[in-house]
Formats: structure tokens, C-alpha cells, sequence
């Protein structure tokens, strides 16, 4: 694999439950990133999203299997759990229920830079440049703050600096901004928009909002009842869209603003 993979490739994923995995919940996936990217991964409510994200990073819940589908870097298949924090980044909906409350920012950081292997002595100098990068402008003040000292914005803002430390050259990004207000919701959008283009990240972002998909997304992947029914770029999905549930969640969005989809 190269040292800077430029594809980040879900084959054929197949993600079930129940007795004998008789339960199929995200059925023959295949979704690429790109660097420099950002895919969106849309639907409806339990159709699959969340699931496919923790499958791409290794980390399905207890009584849900990947029985099918690989993943791979390059071309090259990889085991997703060696590729998560490392090759993968995460940053999640609830930015509070990320942290631990009783460690200090400083700890969080220290802690997964360990897990990933990083030389902490290499990262320390690199601290600091990612908390003001992402906007904490008092970066050795933010490091000693434990969780509840801080507001969502400001902890979605640490899981991002986070992220970036890990130099991961992808980001798996799930409903980011969901739990933050409009306001914060914009900068953080922003932010990762910035990011997208400075550190030519490829991304795989969930969202239930189509708002947030015409901002930052390049490439959109729908997804209903676990199958992918529709791919295309983001000026196709709003302009003709195909499948009907792509229709239902753009006309859904344009008539928010009073629009209607064209026939
Ligand atoms: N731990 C679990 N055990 C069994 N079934 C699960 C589990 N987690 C999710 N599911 C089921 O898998 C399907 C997909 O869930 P998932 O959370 O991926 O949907 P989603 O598209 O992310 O939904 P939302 O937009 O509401 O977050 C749903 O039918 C859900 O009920």
C-alpha cells in the first residue's frame, strides 16, 4: 500500500443479525473515497448509514456481523480494524458522549495518539497547531478543560483536532453536526470544508440533512432498507434525480423553500 492511498474502497458489504445472521441490514454495499472527496451517504431513517460507517471502521456493535464484502485501501484489501484512527478517522454525531468526563482534553489526545501508535514526542509540537486550526484559539487553555467545561461546538471542534493529529488520510464523519445549533452547525461545516481542501481528506459524510450534502458534498450515495439505490454527483441527485426515495429526500428539502422538484 502506498504511504498516501488516494482510494478508500467498501466491496460488497453485507451487514446482518439475528439467529444464523438471517437478518440482513445493509445488503452488497460498494462505496468508494477519493482524497480530496466528500461522499454523502443519505436516506431515510434506519436504512443503514450508521451501520455501514462502523463497519468500515471495524466496529459494529455486539450482535451485528460483517458476513460479507471487504474493504480496501488502494486496491489492496485491509482489515478495517487496522485501518481505524490510523488510515480512517471518525468524528460522530454526539461529540459529548465521545469523551470521557473525567479526563482533561490533554488526555484524550494523549490517549489516542497512543492507541494509533504515534510517537507522542512527533505530535506534541503538532498539538497545538490543530486545536487552532480547527478553531480553539487558546489551545494549552482547552487541553486542560475536562468535557463538561466545554460546549458542544467547542467538543466537536476538539474530536476534529483530534482526527486531524491522527493524520488519517480519510474521515468517516456521522451526522457531524446534528446535535449542535444552526450557528455552530455553519462554522463546523465550514471547518470541515476548509479541512476537506487543506489536507485533502476523502469523506465519508452521513447526514439525514440534504442542506448539509449541497454544501460539502462532491458525490452523493443513497441508501434504502440497507441497499444502495443510487450514486451520483451532487448536481445530479439535485437536479435529476432518479431512484424514488432520492426524489422524496430532495423535494423534501426543496420544499422546506417553498420549492418543487421539476417533473
Ligand atoms: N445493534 C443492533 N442490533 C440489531 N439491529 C440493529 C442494530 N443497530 C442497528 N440495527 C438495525 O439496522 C438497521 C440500520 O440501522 P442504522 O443505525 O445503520 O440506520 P441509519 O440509516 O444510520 O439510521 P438513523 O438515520 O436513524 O441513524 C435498522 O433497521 C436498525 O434497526
Amino acid at each position: 500500500m502506498s504511504l498516501t492511498p488516494k482510494h478508500f474502497t467498501l466491496e460488497n458489504l453485507t451487514i446482518a443479525t439475528g439467529v444464523d445472521n438471517d437478518r440482513l441490514l445493509v445488503e452488497d454495499l460498494s462505496l468508494q473515497l477519493t482524497r480530496g472527496r466528500v461522499l454523502a451517504l443519505v436516506g431515510a431513517s434506519g436504512s443503514g448509514k450508521s451501520l455501514s460507517c462502523s463497519a468500515a471502521l471495524g466496529v459494529l456493535p455486539p450482535g451485528v456481523a460483517r458476513i460479507g464484502g471487504r474493504i480496501l485501501v488502494d486496491g489492496e484489501v485491509r482489515p478495517a480494524e487496522m485501518l481505524r484512527g490510523r488510515t480512517v478517522a471518525t468524528i460522530m454525531q454526539n461529540p459529548r458522549s465521545a469523551f470521557n468526563p473525567v479526563k482533561t482534553m490533554r488526555e484524550h489526545v494523549m490517549e489516542t495518539l497512543t492507541a494509533i501508535g504515534r510517537s507522542r514526542r512527533d505530535a506534541e509540537g503538532k498539538i497545538e497547531a490543530a486545536l487552532r486550526e480547527v478553531g480553539l484559539d487558546e489551545p494549552e487553555a482547552v487541553l486542560g478543560l475536562y468535557p463538561f467545561e466545554m460546549s458542544g461546538g467547542m467538543l466537536q471542534r476538539m474530536m476534529i483536532a483530534i482526527a486531524l493529529l491522527s493524520e488519517a488520510p480519510f474521515l468517516v464523519a456521522d451526522e457531524p453536526t446534528t446535535d449542535l445549533d444552526v450557528v455552530v452547525q455553519m462554522r463546523i461545516l465550514a471547518l470541515l470544508e476548509g479541512l476537506v481542501r487543506e489536507h485533502d481528506l476523502g469523506v465519508l459524510l452521513v447526514t439525514h440533512d440534504m442542506g448539509v450534502v449541497a454544501r460539502l458534498a462532491d458525490d452523493v450515495a443513497v441508501l434504502d432498507h440497507g441497499r444502495l439505490v443510487e450514486t451520483a454527483s451532487v448536481d445530479e441527485i439535485f437536479h435529476r434525480p432518479k431512484h424514488h426515495v432520492t426524489r422524496m429526500l430532495v423535494g423534501a428539502h426543496l420544499a422546506r423553500y417553498g420549492m418543487e422538484l421539476a417533473e
